[in-house]
Order: C-alpha cells, then structure tokens, then sequence
C-alpha cells in the first residue's frame, strides 16, 4: 500500500497554513509534504507534526525570489552561493522536520544564457546538493515539470531526469515521478513509472489529475493502475496527493477511500 502525503500547499486551503496539519490528520493523512517551510521556525513545524501524529514526506529547498517568477536556482549562472545557502538551509529545516526528502527545484532558463552553461551549473549543483545531503542521509529529488504550467524550466522530460541521474550517480539523487507532469509533457506515463523504479531511481511520487490538476479521479490518468503498480514494483516512498480540489478538500477525498488501510479514511 502507498504511503499517501498530503500537500499543504495545495490542499486544505480552507485552513490557514499550520491549521492544515490537523486537518489533513482528521482526514487520516499520515504524512504531508508542502513546498516552501520558510516563513515558520523549524520548530513550530515539528510541533505540528508531532501534535497530530504526522510524517513530513518532503519539501522544496528555497526556489529564489518565487513572487518574481523564479523557480530554482540550479540551473543559473551566478547564483551558486545562493543555491549553497539554501540547500543548508533546507538541511536544518529537513533536520527539524526528520523529512529525508528535499526537491530542488531547476530554474527556468534565462533566454540569453547557453545551454550548455545552464547544464553545467545544473549538474555541479547537483553534485554539491547531492554530497552535502548525503552525509544527513538526506536524498535529493529532482521532478521534470510541464512547461505550460512552467513555461521555460530547465527540467522538463523524463528521460532529460535519468540522465543527470545517471550522469551525478549518487545514491541519493533521485526522480520527483509527478504523473501530472509527465502525462501533459509526453504521456506513457506507465512505462515511465515502471522505467524510473526498475532502474532503483525512484524518490518520490505526486499525483494529479489531468489535465485540470485536481482530484485525480478523473481526466486522462487511470489512478488505480498507477497505484496498483506501485504496489506491485514494490515501491515503499510516498506518494503525494499534489492536486487542486474540486470543491472542498475533505469532500474529494473519496478517490483515497480504497488505498487508506482499514480504519484510516475518515474523509
Ligand atoms: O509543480 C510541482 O508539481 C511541484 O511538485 C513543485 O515542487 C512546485 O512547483
Ligand atoms: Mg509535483
């Protein structure tokens, strides 16, 4: 059975921030992920994962200046020590929380910069995250993402992911499988599953459904296979539900009803 994280940034939005762990916990969430913790002390997280008996799955390391469009540092020129500072940052904060999952989000690529210096500092970035996280046995995920919702980010295919995997080869640098984003960047988002887990590559998984990023009891993704073939891979990280409600958040957990183990749905 999936591990399933609710993600505070796009779910329970009916409650202000540090009330959503409760109610992701009455719903029978054992765990949450959310992007960005930065605005709270460290431990005033912790307490709230503590308080209502939850897990913390995974969060973004700091994205750059996010209100003025940036999303992530690893890719661009000139901004390494930010990217150094952050990524400790998001350590401390993965060290408070006992998260052992940070994603470091690529950057959109600036129209003037090449690609192959965009790709160097990706990958030296990388490489620095990568050795630093590993001595908090900490992984680092990296996630393709679609580039209608993000026009211009530097990581966008699946196959672009394995092969920096594969290139850094460190044991934890691993791929952030959003089915969402792959279904709307290239489709076959089975066999792109199945390739990331039997290449032992697999950090973290999200879900959505496409292509209007709510529930993900409708639209283009069979759900059901998708979590079946976790479960018959063998996959034991999380999976978290990244998704927009339909309505309220509580009255679309429906979909979740058969994957919960007896007793945890309360949706
Ligand atoms: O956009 C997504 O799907 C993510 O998971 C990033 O962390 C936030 O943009
Ligand atoms: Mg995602």
């Amino acid at each position: 059975m999936p591990r399933f994280a609710a993600n505070l940034s796009m779910l329970y939005t009916e409650h202000a921030f540090l009330d959503r762990f409760k109610a992701a916990a009455a719903d029978g969430f054992k765990a949450v992920e959310f992007l960005f913790p930065y605005e709270y002390p460290p431990a005033a997280l912790a307490d709230c994962l503590l308080r209502h008996g939850l897990s913390q799955a995974l969060f973004n390391a700091p994205p750059g200046d996010w209100a003025a469009g940036e999303r992530g540092l690893a890719c661009l020129p000139g901004r390494q020590a930010e990217f150094r500072a952050g990524l400790d940052r998001a350590l401390d904060y993965a060290a408070a929380l006992n998260c052992s999952r940070i994603h470091v989000m690529a950057g959109i690529q600036p129209e003037d910069a090449s690609p192959n210096a965009l790709q160097t500092n990706y990958l030296d970035n990388l490489a620095w995250a990568a050795e630093r996280a590993r001595a908090q046995a900490v992984d680092i995920c990296i996630e393709p993402i679609n580039r209608r919702d993000m026009p211009g980010y530097f990581l966008c295919g699946q196959a672009q992911a394995l092969k920096v995997i594969e290139t850094i080869a460190a044991p934890n640098l691993r791929l952030q499988f959003d089915a969402y984003h792959c279904q709307i960047s290239e489709g076959d988002v089975t066999n792109k599953l199945r390739q990331a887990i039997t290449r032992g590559v697999l950090g973290h998984v999200q879900l959505a459904g496409v292509p209007d990023r709510h529930e993900p009891d409708q639209g283009e993704l069979r759900v059901d296979g998708l979590l079946g073939l976790l479960d018959e891979l063998g996959y034991s990280g999380f999976v978290g539900c990244e998704y927009r409600p339909r309505a309220g958040t509580r009255e679309g957990l429906g979909w979740l009803k058969p994957w919960f183990g007896a007793g945890q749905f309360k949706g």
